[in-house]
């Protein structure tokens, strides 16, 4: 005869708790008796009053379990068992009683280890716990928390405490029933989180307990979470008595290590009130996100994300992404600072039909092979992903109440699904540690600082260029750095160590009046810093040269050649170089050591798109950095200027620097020699300072290095005043507002100084005017 479903089923859900069939058997027989073979008091609250029953029969009688165990009995004729009425082994109660009868009716029952099903599998639930985990759980329970209180509970792994558990069997255990949505979980002494949400012990099992069995098949917990299930190689591994308490001492090295990732996809129904959600924004304008400074603001206190680097995972992850569509990659923490992180590894190629890759390609990010560390969200905060764990809950049909059987993790293994990467643990590791501290730099790694960017106002992310730290040649500028080309009589031979500090005169400073213009703390000299100002600000003092052909002119291949508008003459810094005799860090040798401040790119307030600011205060005549981007010829930009104006390559552009300091100094310019630098596709940090009108905090100094010839110079921005921590850090382009003939688009003026030129602002008021 075909054994009773219901049957089977009952011994399903008993074994998924780690009661076997020889102790289920008796027990459902005595409760079929009792319930006169009424299957749904038994099936109940996914077979509560089975499990209680055996756990009191388990605690009270056990001589007796071996006399009821009649395990020849078939229960496929349940109308064999008796009829004679037997004392219910557990009443069902009221839940009040019941919730009573948790709270005060707690007895020593020793540990029970989830049992390996026929398959070698451990149940779906079967998840170890650590020490800490199982010692809450030997609590009452109480009202608020009761797993029966639904909408407030928490759930849990099927698990047993480590010490006296209430005799209640919602204190000491869930069944999972994949057929059922009342999946009960019992979590004393902890704040219940979330409904049918694991709780925030249940995701990182694995990661919180290194002997912990780690799972490989996906499937899906009671609260819809994927839990990504392994089959055990070893079963002998993991075979126990079933009473025998956890241990936590670290398995025998003979027995073998399970490093297949875990990882939780959690369905978006996570109520955001009870967690923090660090969420990779969107770029959709109506996902309302928490601005980054309350990620850090967390963090600052204590908050529930560690960092990477304070607690490394002892496992790898794995993470579902679905293809093809916008996904959110969340990190839920709780305030409990229990559960907190989850590490994402999109594919590639799910990162790139979403927006995510290019997100990821800020700063070269996407380099990392699409690894994002969501770790860094409390430096992060504000990095745009597209939304792809949402989509797991609601459109993958994860079920939130986690059938497993039904499920059976298909979801994730379907590659048209879902794209799923897995990472071996110490590759995660590495990657980890790798992109932790670089996700939000957007110099990714190649400066000497890090520089972060963060948007408080919206979900743009920075524009999308690649990070250089020094001028490439684009295409047809002419320069060489050749030794030979670099006279003998402009490097120092006689320096050694610091020029500054040198008794012979250092031969560099010839070029600029015999005179360093630093100081020997690697500030601008305030007299040479005074006169770059003047030079630059005072019209009275602008020093304007004019070419007979101007390479601007000209470059722009008009009919009729329009005058030279006149190009300012300045001063400009000579520094030591690979061919002086001096030491790498002699004090004349500033610019080229690189950025040293701390500097964020930000998203400005008054709507000037991003911008850079110190987060230091920085005194006057401080190098900041250099302006860095591509060389082009002058033709070369005057081509782009066209492009960009006819809608090719249209993005957002950065507005050249000329390299004109010099000239007229050397007569006509040949059509390579006249040089800009465009920052719009390569470019450093630079790129980001905004326009103020006049009072800008910097001030561009041409700076000559490797080169003697005038027509390259390097482009340095110092302070013009002491400039405080946080202050946005601004540069006067030096345009002309009115003027229509300008090359490329102008935008209106939003700098606030009360000299801005932009006399079209929509905000200048009359006072300023006059
Ligand atoms: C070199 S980029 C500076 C970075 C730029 N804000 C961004 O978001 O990438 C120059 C562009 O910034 C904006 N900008 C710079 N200064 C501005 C100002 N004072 N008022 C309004 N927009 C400004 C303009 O859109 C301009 O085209």
């Amino acid at each position: 005869m075909a054994p009773n479903p219901r049957v089977m089923k009952a011994f399903r859900a008993m074994k998924a708790i780690g009661l076997n069939e020889d102790k289920v058997k008796p027990v459902l027989k005595k409760l079929l008796k009792l319930y006169d073979k009424n299957w749904e008091l038994i099936e109940e609250e996914n077979y509560r009053v089975l499990a209680d029953a055996i756990f009191d029969e388990d605690d009270s009688k056990v001589s007796e379990e071996k006399e009821n165990g009649n395990q020849g009995e078939d229960f496929a004729d349940e109308a064999e068992v008796h009829d004679e009425p037997e004392r219910p082994l557990k009443r069902l109660r009221p839940r009040s009683q019941e919730e009573q009868a948790s709270q005060s009716t707690v007895v020593g029952t020793s540990l029970r280890k989830p049992l390996l099903d026929d398959e070698g599998k451990l149940g779906a639930n079967s998840l170890q716990q650590p020490p800490d985990m199982m010692k809450l759980q030997s609590g009452p329970i109480s009202p608020q928390n009761h797993p029966r209180d639904k909408g407030k509970q928490q759930a849990s792994p099927i698990h047993f405490g480590a010490q006296g558990i209430s005799n209640s069997y919602t204190d000491r255990t869930l069944p999972y029933d994949s057929d059922s949505p009342h999946v009960r979980h019992a979590y004393k002494g902890k704040e219940p989180l979330l409904p049918q949400v694991a709780p925030r012990e249940k995701r990182p099992v694995v990661e919180r307990s290194p002997h912990a069995v780690r799972f490989k098949d996906s499937t899906v917990d009671p609260d819809g979470a994927l839990i990504p299930t392994q089959k055990v190689l070893d079963s002998h591994a993991l075979l126990k008595p079933k009473d025998e308490p956890y241990t936590d001492d670290l398995p025998p090295d003979d027995v073998p290590r399970y490093e297949t990732p875990i990882a939780v996809i959690r369905p978006d129904s996570i109520r955001k009130e009870d967690i923090s959600v660090r969420r990779i924004l969107t770029g959709k304008p109506d996902d309302q996100e928490p601005p980054a400074s309350h990620f850090a603001a967390e963090e600052d206190r204590g908050g529930s994300v560690p960092t990477s680097s304070s607690s490394p995972r002892a496992t790898s992850e794995l993470a579902a992404v679905r293809e093809g569509s916008p996904a959110n990659l969340e990190i839920a923490s709780s305030s409990l600072g229990e559960e907190s992180l989850m590490n994402v590894q999109p594919s590639v190629g799910a990162l790139k039909s979403s927006g995510a890759y290019s997100a990821l390609d800020v700063g070269g990010i996407g380099k990392l092979n699409g690894s994002i560390d969501t770790h860094c969200f409390s430096e992060a905060a504000a990095l745009q992903l597209p939304r792809q764990i949402k989509s797991v809950g609601e459109d993958t049909h994860f079920s939130t109440s986690g059938s497993a059987e039904s499920n059976g993790g298909q979801e994730l293994r379907d590659p048209e699904s879902c794209s799923l990467v897995v990472v071996p643990q110490h590759q995660l590791m590495f990657e980890e540690q790798r992109s932790h501290h670089h996700f939000n730099d957007i110099t990714k790694g190649e400066e000497n600082v890090e520089i972060s960017w963060l948007n408080e106002i919206n979900h743009e992310r920075p524009p999308s260029f690649i990070y250089i730290p020094q001028n490439l040649v684009f295409q047809n500028a002419n320069l060489t750095f050749t030794l030979s080309q670099i006279n003998a009589e402009d490097c120092c031979h006689s320096c050694i160590v610091d020029c500054l500090s040198s008794t012979s005169v250092c031969v560099c400073v010839h070029e600029t009046g015999n005179e360093f213009a630093y100081t020997s703390k690697g500030l601008i000299r305030e007299d040479f810093l005074e006169e770059c100002i003047s030079m630059t600000r005072d019209p009275q003092r602008q020093c304007l040269s004019y070419c007979k052909a101007c390479p601007l002119e000209i470059s722009k291949n008009d009919e009729c050649l329009e005058p030279c508008k006149g190009h300012l003459k300045r001063k400009y810094i000579k520094e030591c170089w690979s061919k002086c005799a001096c030491h790498k860090r002699c004090g004349n040798r500033v610019v080229q050591q690189g950025i040293r401040c701390k500097l964020q790119v930000y998203f400005t307030p008054e709507g000037k798109g991003w911008g850079l600011r110190t987060i230091e205060k920085l005194p006057k005549g401080t190098f900041v950095c250099e302006y860095v981007g591509e060389i082009l010829t002058t033709k070369e930009l005057h081509e782009r200027n066209v492009q960009r104006t006819r809608g090719i390559n249209n993005e957002r552009y950065t507005y050249p620097v000329l390299l004109d300091a010099y000239w007229c100094l050397k007569g006509a310019l040949k059509e390579e020699e006249a040089l800009c630098l465009d920052a719009t596709f390569y470019g450093n940090v630079a790129r980001f300072i905004n326009h103020r009108c006049l009072d800008a905090n910097l001030i561009e100094i041409p700076v000559k290095m490797e080169t003697p010839d005038h027509h390259y110079y390097h482009s340095a921005f110092f302070t013009a005043r002491e400039v405080n921590a946080l202050e946005e850090l601004t540069w006067d382009y030096g345009f002309d507002f009115d003027d229509d003939d300008h090359p490329v688009e102008m935008f209106r003026c939003l700098c606030g100084s009360k000299f801005c030129r932009n006399m079209k602002r929509p905000n200048r008021s009359k006072s300023s005017l006059r």
